[in-house]
């Protein structure tokens, strides 16, 4: 509780979070916390991981989708993110970001521990999905991810790059590495515009420390993935220019899963859930009907 009389704490927006639905991590640190409910009982929980630089509110529409199937829709923004405190876009460890979606999970898990657990991630939100999974190998009834990281594009960590980031990075950590050029990420001109001018998305150059710790966790889901276990589904475009698909088909081919899918979208850019339309209708009827189907028998609904 804070102390008496103490000015209330706020988003980086300047909204009292005792106006907003939000968790407080482990570090003191606020998060803005978004809910899909459905009206009646639901049948599953999902939580939605998104991905650097931007927020949970873009997963509106899939969210939507999911809601309407009666499953509890659940996400935050991710430490220095949207609405939510902290360094914008930066972390002093990845496994932050995993600590905090898992305790926003076992949270959601206490409210309805009867239900089973689907984790969406997208990009850097599908490596924080895949090391959340590894963390609790037996906790989820499935995992979805868009466009993961899982290797980087070879063309922003070739070797040379790689070894500057990690030289630089001890002595001017804050440095630019570039920013997210997002006419690569979407072939969507509307797409691209909205995202562009979403004030709670991060604009500016990402820092090296930043960089080095996405290149970390890609080295983790790399050790990780043999042990993998969990079924998954596998949604990447094959003219991703962020995130290398080669990982996924890496992922693909190198994991113990044996419930597993891959769908490969020829011509398609990272984002393909904000890709053109056919596209992302395509993703959202994929993620829908795959979760449906890997949802147990009797999830009709939570007991009356
Ligand atoms: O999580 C990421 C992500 C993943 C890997 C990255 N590697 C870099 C590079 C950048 C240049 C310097 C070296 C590191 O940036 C990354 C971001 N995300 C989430 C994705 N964003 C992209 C922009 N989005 C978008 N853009 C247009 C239309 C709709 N959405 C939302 C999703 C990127």
């Amino acid at each position: 509780m804070p102390e008496p009389g103490a000015a209330p704490r706020r988003s980086p927006q300047g909204v009292p979070y005792t106006d907003l639905p939000h968790i407080v991590n482990a570090d003191g640190l606020h998060l803005f916390c978004r809910y899909w409910e459905p009206a009646g009982p639901p049948r599953a929980l999902v939580f939605i991981a998104h991905g650097a630089a931007e927020h949970c509110g873009p997963y509106d529409e899939i969210a939507q989708r999911l809601k309407e199937l009666s499953l509890l829709v659940f996400a935050h923004d991710h430490v220095g993110h949207g609405q939510s405190e902290g360094d914008r876009v930066n972390v002093k460890d990845f496994q932050v970001y995993i600590r905090d979606s898992l305790q926003h999970i076992d949270l959601m898990k206490s409210r309805h521990p009867d239900l089973p657990v689907f984790i969406v991630g997208h990009s850097m939100g599908g490596a924080i999905a895949i090391l959340t999974a590894c963390e609790r190998p037996g906790d989820f009834a499935g995992v979805v991810l868009i466009a993961p990281l899982v290797q980087m594009n070879p063309e922003s960590a070739t070797p040379f790059k790689v070894f500057m980031a990690k030289l630089l990075n001890h002595m001017v950590p804050s440095l630019s590495m570039g920013s997210i050029d997002s006419k690569w990420i979407s072939r969507d001109k509307r797409q691209v515009e909205a995202y562009d001018t979403d004030e709670l998305n991060y604009h500016s150059g990402l820092r090296i420390s930043f960089g080095m710790q996405l290149m970390a966790a890609v080295d983790r889901i790399e050790r990780e993935i043999p042990s993998i276990s969990w079924p998954f589904l596998l949604l990447h475009g094959d003219t991703d220019k962020l995130c290398d698909i080669r990982g996924s088909r890496m992922m693909y081919e190198n994991s113990s899963s044996t419930d597993k899918k891959i769908k490969i979208y020829e011509g398609g850019y990272h984002a393909l859930h904000h890709d053109l339309p056919d596209v992302a209708e395509s993703v959202l009827k994929e993620v829908t009907t795959w979760i449906t189907e890997h949802l147990p028998a009797t999830a009709s609904s939570e007991p009356q």
